[in-house]
């Protein structure tokens, strides 16, 4: 057993369940390395209990068995422990004259006679309230903690169970504790369970049992799916409750009756019995509804675009004068000779191309889809040229902010993001709300979204949900692409249900042929292996297989050679496919940093969770926060850090001018290092180069849509570096149809609902 003060923390993971620390014991002895499966913080004062261990690297080492956190008696242990971080507007400064004025009386203080703290120069009323209730929070955080800890709940999750349910947070765990799976974001059922199991709840609670069919297909929609075939979800729920598949089709039928969950019949191809949960289940159908009266409306009433379809240049057969962008028209038969996107060059339309501008014009719903330089873009600006010659109103948009950028730059007009162009909005106590919808929708005689292999079905609701009848669609993506991050398969789906006019661009143009990446994205999406290194300079394979020597190799290739090579203001990103791991984004971010953004005397930093932010980093937005209006994949870079306040600000890029953004303490698990990226989150977004591992390691993400979408990230320059086995593997698996989704079957008519209760 040893007592001591933390003197600091040397590694703390990011879910708060494993810190190694210094300890300074107390009677005098030498330092103490430690490791214990809990936060701890620098300053606090600890006693340890464990079993000495020996670690090949960093020597003896404290394997903590208990950890008890024991008031601070010394002034430094006292400053320390109130000043780092602990309590909102206390930072070191106004915790050591706290300190010096109270001495070893300040917790009792502050809890007892928070008045009194007005004895100290700086502090008002209100600082003095607000130092108050800071620490009666710490306080009861504490005991949140202290009930979680032996439940196998670190720090990490109590922490935001504590943020999800503020003063209720201990109630909740105690009294419906299946609350926490469904609500809080990184609690299983399996941690649920074991707390209900302490707080006496049955096996064969019927709350049990639902909760744990609910998670099952949760767990499904964390996979892609909006719904699960029923014995798949019966066989899930039955291995996660361990209770007879009798129980769970009770269960099922009583979250059927609650209208929680809603099942369906399908007949065809894919027939059977699925189960989805309501709010997916709500969007799919009334998708589906939107889609079909969508594709009806064209056929028997007009809307906005119809009555002047007629128009002059819309489809005049032999109309060349030059329009307002100096293109010239295409005749509907004969190829069409205008500008390119880059300008000056006569470009003539294929008839594949051709079939996509007519498309655009005739169809209420259309879905362009080509990969990597088929002229998705020159075919839009053109379509967008008749539209606006028409006079009529078009509204670009696209998932993600970058893509937005993207799509605003090479269309040269404004596009927002889907959010912005839907008005995605908090509402207080209601979560998010779209203020586009059926009784307010959006202004516009077409909508155009760019990428929109990205777009969930969510998200299509409510773009769907917000288009006024005979407002048409046009979607342009690449459906080789990774689908959504979120539940769906939106482009996927409606292409295969034939309601679509679906354009498929497939010619390469000879410009972006003469790209060793365009070619090899192609030769990846064909099953072949890539160059190793494209005549062209702009694509290279290193072979390379020890993760420590390549791990090396991507911070010299980001931090040295990448820069000298493509130019200093060139954007150069490492994209990896996994999280964990030396090689994924939680190992190679801090390396970068360390590199990029190492510390310095002006450079302000904060701790949170195992990650350290510092002035300067480029940081990316993990989650939609509408509050903020900052989205899930948003790359900003810190520009303040107030390490009294606990307070970090970050300037995100924004088409209107830069924005900040105020993060508090408590709000930084929002954000991750963005050196280093996942694919998924890498979607929409373009670099001028960028750096790819490959390794056996992360063979179970690795597929050939994920690396088709890594490497067509790159403008000017990829990198691919690793396991040539890998890569191969990586090549031969295709995924493809893994989603269960109904919406393809919805539009064909394959879907019978189950109606509840009858
Ligand atoms: N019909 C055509 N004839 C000749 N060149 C063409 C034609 N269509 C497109 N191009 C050229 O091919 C190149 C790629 O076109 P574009 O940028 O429109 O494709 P894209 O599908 O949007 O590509 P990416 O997805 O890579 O942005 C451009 O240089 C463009 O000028």
């Amino acid at each position: 057993m040893v007592v001591g003060v933390v003197e600091r923390v040397t590694y703390a993971s990011e879910d708060g369940r494993f810190t190694v620390f210094v300890l300074r014991p107390e009677n005098g002895g030498p330092e103490v390395t430690a490791v214990a499966r809990q936060q701890v913080r620098a300053g606090e004062r600890l006693r340890l209990t464990g079993r000495w261990k020996h670690h090949p690297r960093f020597g003896a080492q404290l394997d903590c068995l208990h950890v008890v956190s024991l008031a601070p008696n010394s002034r430094e242990g006292l400053i320390r422990f109130l000043g780092g971080g602990l309590i909102r507007g206390v930072g070191p400064k106004t915790a050591e004259r706290l300190v010096d004025h109270f001495g070893q009386d300040i917790l009792r203080v502050i809890e007892d006679e928070p008045g009194r703290l007005r004895e100290v120069e700086g502090i008002g009323a209100r600082k003095a309230e607000q130092i108050a209730d800071g620490y009666r929070e710490h306080r009861q955080m504490r005991d949140l903690m202290m009930f979680l800890q032996d439940k196998g709940v670190g720090p990490g999750l109590a922490g935001r169970i504590w943020r999800t349910f503020g003063h209720d947070a201990l109630a909740v765990v105690q009294q419906t504790p299946y609350r926490l799976a469904e609500e809080v974001w990184g609690i299983g059922f399996a941690t649920a369970d074991r707390i209900a199991r302490e707080v006496g709840i049955a096996r064969d609670d019927p709350g049990r049992l639902q909760a744990g069919v609910l998670y099952v297909l949760m767990q499904g929609a964390e996979e892609g799916h909006t719904c699960l075939p029923e014995d798949r979800l019966v066989e899930r729920s039955v291995r996660l409750l361990e209770s007879p598949p009798d129980a769970v089709r009770g269960a099922m039928a009583d979250l059927i009756a609650r209208r929680r969950v809603y099942g369906s019949v399908v007949t065809g191809e894919r027939g059977g019995v699925y189960y989805s949960p309501a709010v997916y289940y709500h969007a799919e159908r009334g998708a589906a509804q939107r889609l079909t009266a969508m594709t009806l409306w064209s056929a028997t009433e007009a809307g906005p675009l119809g009555p002047k379809e007629t128009s002059p240049a819309a489809d005049k057969e032999d109309d060349t004068s030059p329009g307002p962008e100096g293109c010239r028209t295409a005749s509907s038969d004969s190829p069409a000779p205008f500008d390119s996107p880059e300008g000056g060059r006569d470009v003539i339309l294929t008839p594949e191309q051709l079939e996509a501008v007519r498309a655009a014009a005739e169809a209420p719903l259309v879905v362009i889809t080509g990969g990597p330089g088929t002229g998705k873009t020159t075919v839009l600006r053109e379509i967008l040229r008749r539209l606006e010659e028409q006079g009529r109103k078009v509204e670009l948009a696209a998932p993600t902010g970058r893509a937005a950028k993207r799509l605003e730059e090479s269309t040269e007009r404004p596009a927002k993001t889907l959010h912005r162009l839907l008005e995605a909005g908090h509402v207080e106590g209601r979560g998010l709300r779209f203020q586009r919808h059926e009784s307010r929708p959006i202004e516009a005689d077409a909508v155009v979204v760019d990428e929109c292999s990205m777009m969930d079905t969510l998200l299509l609701y409510a773009l769907l949900r917000a288009l006024a009848p005979g407002t048409r669609l046009i979607l342009v993506g690449d459906a080789h692409q990774l689908p959504s991050v979120g539940p769906g398969q939106v482009l996927e789906d409606i292409i295969a249900s034939g309601l679509a006019r679906v354009v498929r661009l497939t010619r390469v143009f000879r410009q972006a042929s003469e790209s060793g990446i365009v070619r090899n994205a192609y030769r990846i999406l064909e099953g072949q292996l890539p160059e190793l290194r494209s005549p062209e300079g702009d694509w290279f394979w290193l072979e390379r297989r020890d993760p420590e020597a390549l791990a090396r190799e991507v911070v010299s290739l980001y931090v040295r050679r990448l820069p000298t090579f493509i130019g200093g203001d060139g954007e150069i990103q490492v994209l990896t496919p996994m999280r964990r791991g030396p090689l994924g984004v939680e190992g190679l971010n801090p390396r970068l940093q360390g590199e990029v953004n190492p510390p310095g005397p002006d450079k302000t930093e904060v701790q949170a969770g195992g990650k350290v932010f510092r002035l300067g980093d480029r940081v990316m937005q993990v989650r939609n926060d509408y509050q903020k209006e900052v989205f899930n994949g948003d790359v900003g870079r810190v520009v303040e850090i107030d390490p009294e306040e606990r307070d970090m600000t970050v300037e995100y890029p924004d088409p209107a001018g830069p924005r900040r953004v105020l993060y508090r303490d408590g709000e930084w698990d929002d954000l991750q290092l963005a050196y280093a990226l996942s694919v998924h989150k890498s979607q929409g977004s373009e670099y001028d180069a960028v750096v790819i591992p490959v390794v056996p390691a992360h063979t179970v993400v690795l597929e050939r849509a994920l690396l088709y979408t890594a490497v067509t990230r790159a403008k000017r320059l990829v990198v691919l570096l690793g396991d040539r086995r890998a890569l191969q593997r990586a090549i031969a698996r295709v995924r493809g149809h893994s989603r269960s989704t109904l919406l393809a079957a919805r539009l064909r008519g394959e879907v019978e609902d189950l109606i509840p209760g009858g």
